[in-house]
């Protein structure tokens, strides 16, 4: 990708590599998916929303990924660019391809669920051409999301990014955000996702996300971090839901994450603001303590509004949350 010449390439914090696509959000509560006629559209997928939560945070954020040529891609790098995020490595696709649509239902505030339409998606189709080597390398930290290990060519321009990233001291997080939708079996995706997570610095994922790298089922935290800490990682997170977090680092160090009770509206969304708070902590050079304070209740805050992007929360919000708890 030609960048254009004399474009300043600034200096970023953060940049995500994956899917930016639409959330089809219910507006009616308690209800099946099913019964449920009126939505709210706002922008997703899981890297755009990390993108989006920590720009909201005040970090210089850019995204690689690959949009629709259409009206819905408008909105997406529309709302993105107003959220400050950096879009000039997000490209359009020009065959044709549709962005990603994830229908949610909010049943009760325990359970919620998505419903993702995928097949042929433009983000899947990002190419190693489409984006410049140094756009990686001017960044502190490249954050991959394991869905775009999905597919071909986005596969091949996932492992190319981490592997820039590598050669040029840049950190690399996997976050390993397991959509079933576009994986062909379990087996490949444990080979992908554990490619891309043995190479990491730091690897974020729930504990049903740490089986589904290993293909093995009811592993505890500590055989999943023993196994990748053999390999490049040096600070792993497993999210357990409701049940808070935890934090292993290579040294041996074990940190628990707490959850922030509130009156939950729906449960998606929970991830992606976690990693939002939990990056800017670490970038803001908090202690791993710390950072999970700041997932935990930037989490908190989302899962009692409607999205997962435009609900991000700002620092203020966070702590106040934490000083509230704490006094
Ligand atoms: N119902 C909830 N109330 C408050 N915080 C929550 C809730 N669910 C999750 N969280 C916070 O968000 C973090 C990530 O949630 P989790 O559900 O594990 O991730 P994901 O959304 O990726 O599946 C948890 O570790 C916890 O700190
Ligand atoms: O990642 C997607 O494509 C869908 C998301 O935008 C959606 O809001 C969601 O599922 C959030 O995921 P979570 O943060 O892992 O709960």
């Amino acid at each position: 990708m030609d960048l254009g010449k004399g474009l300043e390439i600034m200096k970023k914090n953060l940049i995500t590599f994956g899917r930016a696509a639409v959330d089809l959000n219910a507006t009616e509560y308690n209800q099946t998916m099913e019964e449920t006629m009126t939505f709210s559209k706002y922008v997703g997928g899981s890297p755009a929303n990390v993108a989006i939560g920590t720009a909201k945070l005040g970090l210089n954020v850019g995204m690689i990924a690959k949009v629709s040529d259409d009206q819905h891609g408008n909105f997406v790098l529309d709302y993105m660019e107003k959220s400050g995020v950096d879009t000039r490595c997000i490209t359009r696709d020009t065959e044709g391809r549709k962005i990603g649509l994830t229908f949610t239902e909010i049943k009760s505030p325990q359970e919620s669920s998505i419903l993702m339409y995928r097949d042929n998606v433009a983000d899947l189709y990002l190419d190693v051409t489409d984006f410049d080597d140094e756009y990686i390398q001017s960044a502190e930290t490249l954050l991959v999301s394991g869905t775009s290990l999905s597919q071909s060519p986005s596969r091949e321009a996932a492992l190319h990014a981490i592997e820039t990233a590598k050669q040029n001291n840049v950190e690399v997080i996997v976050e390993l955000d397991y959509r079933p939708y576009t994986w062909k079996s379990d087996v490949e995706t444990s080979i992908y996702m554990t490619t891309a997570a043995r190479r990491a610095d730091v690897v974020i994922g729930t504990r049903d996300e740490f089986d589904v790298l290993e293909n093995r089922e009811n592993q505890s935290d500590e055989e999943s971090v023993k196994n990748l800490f053999q390999y490049d990682p040096k600070l792993i997170v497993v999210k357990h839901g409701v049940k808070g977090s935890k934090a292993f680092t290579k040294e041996g160090e074990v940190i628990e994450g707490d959850v922030y009770k509130t009156k939950v509206l729906k449960t998606f969304g929970a991830g992606d603001s976690f990693a939002s708070g939990f990056i800017y902590a670490l970038k803001k050079n908090k202690s791993i303590q710390e950072a999970l304070k700041y997932g935990s209740a930037a989490a908190s805050i989302v899962v009692s509004r409607h999205s997962s992007s435009d609900a991000m929360p700002t620092v203020e919000d966070i702590e106040i949350l934490i000083q509230k708890h704490e006094g």
